[in-house]
């Protein structure tokens, strides 16, 4: 399984997603993104993702580290963005919070996630 995820990154401050389930993953923050669909590209999968869960169109920039393994199986690939329209809505997430790079780690990652949190430090100055 590949789980794509967008670092979405605007004034200085990164996007954070906080899941609304399932329960073992609810309340936890994460990039929006999800599992790349047969026959999608990565980077596909991840501009329809941010479209479904967000309702806005982005561009993605940096790829950011390699495969990073998932808990459950599958590798989680991750890359920078920008918005290209639309202001982001939390249409699937319980809440969304733009960090600062002081911020970054104020709310509970899933734990996956944090040391590629700490890759996107220098993208927020
Ligand atoms: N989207 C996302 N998923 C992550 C991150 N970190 C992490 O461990 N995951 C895990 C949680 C889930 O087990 C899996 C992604 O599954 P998902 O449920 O979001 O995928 P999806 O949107 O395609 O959902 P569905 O088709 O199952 O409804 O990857 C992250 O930063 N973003």
């Amino acid at each position: 399984m590949i789980v794509v995820g967008a670092a979405i990154i605007a004034d200085g401050r990164l996007l954070a997603a906080q899941r609304a389930e399932p329960p073992a993953l609810a309340g936890g923050w994460e990039f929006p993104g999800g599992k790349v669909d047969p026959g999608e590209s990565d980077e596909q999968a991840l501009v329809r993702e941010c479209r479904e869960e967000l309702g806005v169109g982005v561009v993605l920039g940096d790829r950011v580290g390699g495969d990073w393994p998932l808990v459950l199986g599958g590798v989680l690939r991750v890359w920078t963005a920008r918005l290209e329209d639309g202001e982001p809505r939390a249409l699937e997430h319980r809440e969304l919070r733009w960090l600062t790079a002081g911020e970054l780690h104020d709310v509970p990652w899933l734990p996956g996630d944090r040391p590629i949190v700490d890759l996107l430090a220098p993208y927020l100055d």
